[in-house]
């Protein structure tokens, strides 16, 4: 169906890129083109069964093609589906592992698990995100991909700074923005648009950007990205970054073939800003997307004045704690009959209402926020014994386990609608918990009594399978 869009979103256009712009509409009558990642933190991620035959050239584990939500490959993490210009924001982040990453607008999650993976288990990723269902969905997507170093916040930025104030080597702002790059994939963006639109995203993301910059560690760097291609969100907001007392330059941005650079005509005319990267969909197989990179200043950060909101209301302290004495003898237990080297030592570990997670001591600690997953839940203390949980199956694999039991595609399809499975050779094993396991993938822990593996798949994830 042809997309109908605004005469002044027109008009807008065909004066800023002119000659082009016939090139430009078209482009947004074309369908999208689909591309996928693989992820690095999963054991022999290059053999997965999918179709590697059009490799993405700027991102070493990305690839052209669609992938099948409901495959095993994806639902044990080893495919990630994404638009292929946002996948190009985390390769420039040029992350590398041991930093601590904060990703601020975070959901679903695509920038956060290139993130995650980048970071290689070391170091730190701060995943947040402003809308509470949305941080839920966030936190599926980096629980399926295995990260154990992550933590998943639902906070207003603001609200971050007093926690994390210059902590961060890195703070990615993929900003909420008026979304004109996913005119292709989302037409109800075109209805939401308006031609003021643009300058209204323009004054959330200087706000979201002050809280940014309050995080940043001195010396460290702010990426900032969009899908539009609104100038008021791209060049005029990098222009004012750059006027910032607590950023001492723009940085370069590699350019691929056919990636463009930011156009200093469509704000103040500053030089470096063509620095920045712009992908558009006449010029780039992707729906579009907007790049800087920042230097933050050696000196100290937090000096912005910011507008102090009133709170809404207090929210009480969660309390973290040690384990005691029951619990770290029904854990040991438990990593004893499991792992074969127990990455999580006892100091790692902490417990919240109940919940054992990984969660190691040189973290900040988040109990005066929100979140949704302060670390990797391990499992839950339940009266007088352990229960693994979902998490920990998708973060632990086959190869490192004691007690696997690898299941057929078939087994693999009934157990994760939520059926027990019965079989003549379970009865063969002791009674327990095991890693479930379907060609070399972990996806659950099942627990085995008399020949019958209950069925402990989240409820919530249930639903999204069947035939
Ligand atoms: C472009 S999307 C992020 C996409 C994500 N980075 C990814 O790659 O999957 C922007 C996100 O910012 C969130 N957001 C909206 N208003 C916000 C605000 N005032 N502060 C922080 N985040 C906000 C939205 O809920 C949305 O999830």
């Amino acid at each position: 169906m042809r997309l109908k869009l605004p005469t002044e979103f027109i008009e807008k256009y065909q004066n800023l890129l002119q000659a082009e712009a016939p090139a430009f509409f078209a482009s947004l009558q074309q369908n999208m083109t689909k591309a996928f990642r693989l992820n690095p933190l999963r054991p022999s991620w290059q053999s997965v069964k999918a179709d590697l035959s059009e490799p993405i050239e700027y991102v070493p584990t990305g690839f052209y093609g669609e992938i099948n939500g409901r495959s095993l490959e994806h639902q044990t993490g080893y495919l990630y589906s994404q638009d292929p210009s946002a996948m190009y924001v985390a390769e420039v982040a040029e992350i590398h592992p041991g930093e601590k990453v904060l990703d601020l607008c975070a959901a679903p999650g695509g920038k956060s698990t290139q993130l995650a993976g980048k970071l290689a288990g070391q170091g730190l990723l701060v995943s947040n995100e402003i809308n509470r269902a949305r941080a839920k969905i966030l936190a599926e997507n980096l629980e399926r991909i295995g990260a154990k170093n992550v933590l998943v916040v639902n906070e207003r930025p603001d609200r971050l700074v007093k926690t994390f104030k210059g902590f961060f080597d890195k703070v990615l702002v993929d900003a909420p923005c008026s979304g004109e790059g996913m005119f292709r994939k989302d037409p109800a963006a075109v209805k939401y648009w308006s031609a003021a639109y643009p300058a209204e995203c323009a004054a959330r993301q200087r706000e979201i950007l002050t809280s940014a910059l309050e995080m940043l560690r001195p010396g460290g760097q702010l990426i900032y990205s969009t899908c539009t291609f609104a100038p008021e969100e791209d060049e005029q907001i990098a222009a004012w970054l750059l006027e910032k007392a607590e950023i001492a330059k723009i940085l370069p941005i590699k350019k691929w073939p056919r990636m463009d650079s930011g156009h200093p005509e469509w704000a103040n005319d500053q030089i470096e800003l063509e620095n920045c990267v712009r992908l558009f969909p006449h010029h780039f197989q992707g729906e579009g997307h907007f790049i800087a990179k920042f230097q933050a200043t050696q000196a100290s950060t937090g000096t912005i004045k910011k507008k102090v909101r009133k709170k809404k209301k207090q929210h009480s302290k969660l309390v973290f704690r040690d384990l005691t004495a029951s619990e770290k003898s029904y854990w040991q237990k438990f990593a004893a009959t499991q792992f074969i080297s127990n990455w999580c030592k006892i100091a790692d570990l902490r417990v919240f209402n109940e919940r054992l997670f990984y969660y190691p001591q040189s973290w900040p600690d988040i109990s005066a926020l929100h979140f949704v997953r302060p670390g990797l839940e391990l499992g839950v203390f339940k009266k007088g014994r352990f229960e693994p949980a979902y998490s920990l199956a998708l973060a632990q694999f086959p190869t490192e386990s004691k007690n696997v039991i690898q299941l057929s595609i078939e087994q693999w399809n009934q157990y994760v609608q939520g059926l027990p499975l019965r079989e003549a050779a379970f009865k063969q094993l002791p009674d327990g918990w095991y890693l479930l396991s379907c060609q070399q993938k972990s996806f659950s822990f099942g627990k085995l009594t008399q020949g019958t593996l209950k069925n402990s798949f989240p409820k919530g994830l249930r639903l999204r399978y069947g035939n």
